[in-house]
């Protein structure tokens, strides 16, 4: 099937490759024609450089040619440009094309979900979201990988699962979609904390209780919108944390390092907790909930905290029990 990958960055590329490798004809949307060249060329130097690109993976800037005739689309641009990019998108798509939502991140502006603001976009189309602990570089080599795919109508959930797919990617279903696109969202956030952490050289037993303790507010904060626990300790929840709080391969985990280490922040690349975190703690603060870690993550993005004090903070705070 003709499957439309709208963001041609590091991701949208290697899930492009990973539908073609599962038999499908996929075409990339790039915003820039110089990078669709570049990849009908067979490769993409500025997101998934010294990787060859396979036979056949077609790209262009025209939306309209992306989109004509695809019976599937992967939205797979950076969160905060998602609105519109499916605004854009909108005239070229009828009703009954199924919309795959593959950004992490909440609405900074609105505190939207991704599936809230594609729905606002997209009343009709159905919408589901993939996620999980999945690095752009490690799929587009062809390496294993699972990942968790959520609608809310289950049988979508199967199906968008059993055609995304392919020889190395393997999709759970689950109906959980808040829990999934939560756990995405947060984790982000979380693996600036253990980055920070790491890079103020807060020692390793820091970053473990960072991690832990982060992972019991990203759970909060995800069940007060109705998500799972069986979700949130799956791949899109604790399977993401792991290799997220882990790597300096993840991108949020080293722009909170170079936080941590007071480097300068300017002109990195795409760190989506980065974008997330302020929102997150508007939320807990709307919501009355207790997110310390989330909080100081906000306020150390903003220059309102260092890495020490939010530390010295954090050890402060009343002793309480483990659970709850
Ligand atoms: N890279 C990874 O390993 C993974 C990334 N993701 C998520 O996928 C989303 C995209 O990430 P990446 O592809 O890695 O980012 P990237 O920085 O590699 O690429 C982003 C792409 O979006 C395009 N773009 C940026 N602003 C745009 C706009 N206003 N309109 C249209 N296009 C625009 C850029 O030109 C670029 O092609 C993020 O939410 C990220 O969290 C999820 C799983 C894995
Ligand atoms: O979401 C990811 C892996 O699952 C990619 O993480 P980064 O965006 O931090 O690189």
């Amino acid at each position: 099937m003709k499957i439309a990958v709208l963001g041609a960055g590091a991701w949208g590329t290697a899930l492009a490759l990973n539908a073609l490798r599962a038999g499908h004809k996929p075409h990339l949307w790039a915003r820039d024609p110089g990078l669709a060249d570049q990849i009908m060329s067979g490769s993409n130097n500025r997101y998934l450089p010294d990787i060859a690109l396979d036979e056949g993976l077609t790209a262009s800037a025209e939306m309209e040619a992306a989109l004509a005739q695809a019976e599937l689309v992967l939205a797979v641009t950076p969160a905060q440009t998602l609105r519109t990019v499916l605004s854009n998108a909108k005239q070229h798509l009828s009703l009954d094309i199924p919309i795959v939502l593959c950004a992490k991140g909440i609405e900074r502006d609105s505190g939207k979900l991704m599936s809230q603001l594609a729905r606002e976009v997209l009343p009709y189309n159905p919408i589901g979201a993939l996620s999980g602990p999945s690095f752009a570089t490690d799929v587009a080599k062809g390496l294993p990988t699972a990942v968790t795919v959520a609608a809310v109508e289950e049988p979508l959930a199967r199906d968008l699962a059993h055609k995304l797919s392919g020889p190395h990617l393997r999709c759970y279903a689950t109906d959980d979609l808040t829990g999934v696109e939560l756990g995405g969202a947060l984790k982000n956030v979380l693996a600036i904390a253990a980055g920070a952490t790491e890079g103020a050289g807060l020692g390793a037993s820091a970053v473990a209780a960072i991690i832990t303790r982060g992972f019991v507010e990203l759970r909060r904060i995800a069940r007060s919108f109705g998500a799972r626990e069986e979700t949130l300790m799956g791949l899109s929840g604790l399977g993401d944390l792991i290799l997220t709080c882990s790597s300096a391969q993840s991108r949020n985990f080293a722009f909170g390092l170079a936080l941590g280490r007071g480097e300068d922040l300017t002109g990195r690349p795409l760190a989506e907790g980065a974008h997330t975190a302020g929102i997150a703690a508007s939320i807990v603060t709307r919501k009355g909930f207790d997110a310390p870690i989330i909080e100081s993550v906000s306020d150390l993005i903003e220059g309102r905290v260092t890495v020490q004090n939010a530390m010295k903070a954090l050890l402060s705070r009343p002793l309480k029990n483990e659970a709850g």
